[in-house]
């Protein structure tokens, strides 16, 4: 018999494997201070086509930012369960906030999170209705303990979007773009930050805290503390592989976004969590996302005749609305994904 819930129990083809754990020692690591300004570009392209994944150093931003925050997010999750809920997400008007019942493919994560927006507040659709374009207003629902978090968070979350704006310049200079080319899907972004905790957990060979899934915004920029867990589907031979845990790195992995606007010559990769029976794991992903008014497709400028779109455009904030609460229950249908724009 299980000790876990039902409920998280992964199909055996999902089911992570521990005694074949490999660790990926193929996936880039870059140095954003080195003085070779192409060479750095072209590294970056170079990662971003072969893997869609990578880890930078030298990126600017002081590691204290990142452990005051880590601190503080480890006192709110050994908080009751009481106390935690009295920030809990729910519905449409409390988008933000703690909970500990995300689905990824109908199967339970095994984790707690506590979600928060960049912006305060954050600019969205009302409705999941494509026709009714009413603009609802995300508001952040902060715990009163530990009473720093708040502080914590959005400062955390001021260098976050920084750091994703140069990144986002690299990358359109890696595609020969302009470096400003993205700039305009920011104006009123819905990027946001969440606090990751996953629990040790009796079951690590049956149950994941992340189930395999790609993000849907632009990027992502992953914090991950020393325990390990994160695992991404290696694009040359599908196997899952581990990303090592480097001190004051930070792990940036390419949304599906990115792969729609650049026609896939980008491409949003796979990933998921395991872990394991010992140690709780803390990682704090902030994830770059436009406007909720954008329109999604391909750029004009990575696309010809002979190089069609291959997606439809479609709509940010009603792609991002549906997902928020899809994620919450376990449905009969596949969630929304950027295949359903394939054209
Ligand atoms: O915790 C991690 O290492 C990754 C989490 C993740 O992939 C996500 O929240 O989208
Ligand atoms: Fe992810």
């Amino acid at each position: 018999m299980a000790e876990v819930d039902v409920a998280f129990i992964q199909e055996p083809v999902h089911r992570p494997n521990p005694s074949l754990r490999q660790e990926a020692d193929g996936i880039p690591l870059i140095d954003l201070s080195a003085p070779d300004f192409d060479a750095l570009i072209s590294d970056i392209g170079h990662a971003c086509r072969q893997w869609g994944f990578f880890q930078i150093i030298n990126h600017g931003v002081p590691p204290e930012r990142l452990q005051k925050l880590e601190a503080a997010a480890r006192k709110f999750f050994h908080l009751s369960l009481d106390e935690k809920r009295k920030v809990s997400r729910g519905g449409l008007d409390k988008v933000m906030g703690y909970y500990n019942t995300e689905h990824t493919k109908n199967v339970r994560d095994w984790k707690e999170v506590f979600d928060y927006t960049v912006k305060e507040p954050t600019l969205a659709y009302a409705s999941l209705d494509e026709d009714d374009d009413t603009v609802a207003y995300w508001e952040n629902q902060w715990p009163e303990n530990p009473p720093e978090l708040r502080e914590f968070c959005q400062e955390y979350a001021t260098e976050m979007v920084a750091l994703a704006m140069r990144l986002l310049e690299l990358v359109a200079m890696s595609l020969g773009l302009p470096p400003g080319r993205f700039e305009d899907f920011f104006k009123d972004h819905t990027s946001m930050v969440r606090l990751n905790c996953y629990p040790s957990c009796p079951s690590p060979d049956l149950a994941l805290g992340v189930g395999p899934h790609k993000d849907p915004g632009v990027l992502t920029i992953l914090a991950q503390d020393d325990v390990g867990g994160l695992e991404v589907k290696r694009k040359s031979d599908g196997q899952w592989v581990g990303v090592k845990p480097v001190p004051n790195a930070y792990i940036i992995n390419l949304g599906d976004i990115l792969q729609v606007w650049t026609n896939d010559v980008y491409e949003s990769v796979e990933h998921r969590v395991v872990v394991n029976s010992v140690k709780e794991r803390y990682s704090v992903p902030f994830f770059l996302n436009p406007s909720h008014y954008t329109m999604v497709a391909p750029l004009e400028e990575m696309t010809d005749e002979p190089n069609p779109a291959k997606y439809a455009p479609y709509n940010w904030g009603k792609f991002q609305l549906t997902r928020k609460q899809s994620n919450f229950m376990k449905l009969q249908v596949e969630n929304i994904q950027i295949s359903h724009f394939k054209n």
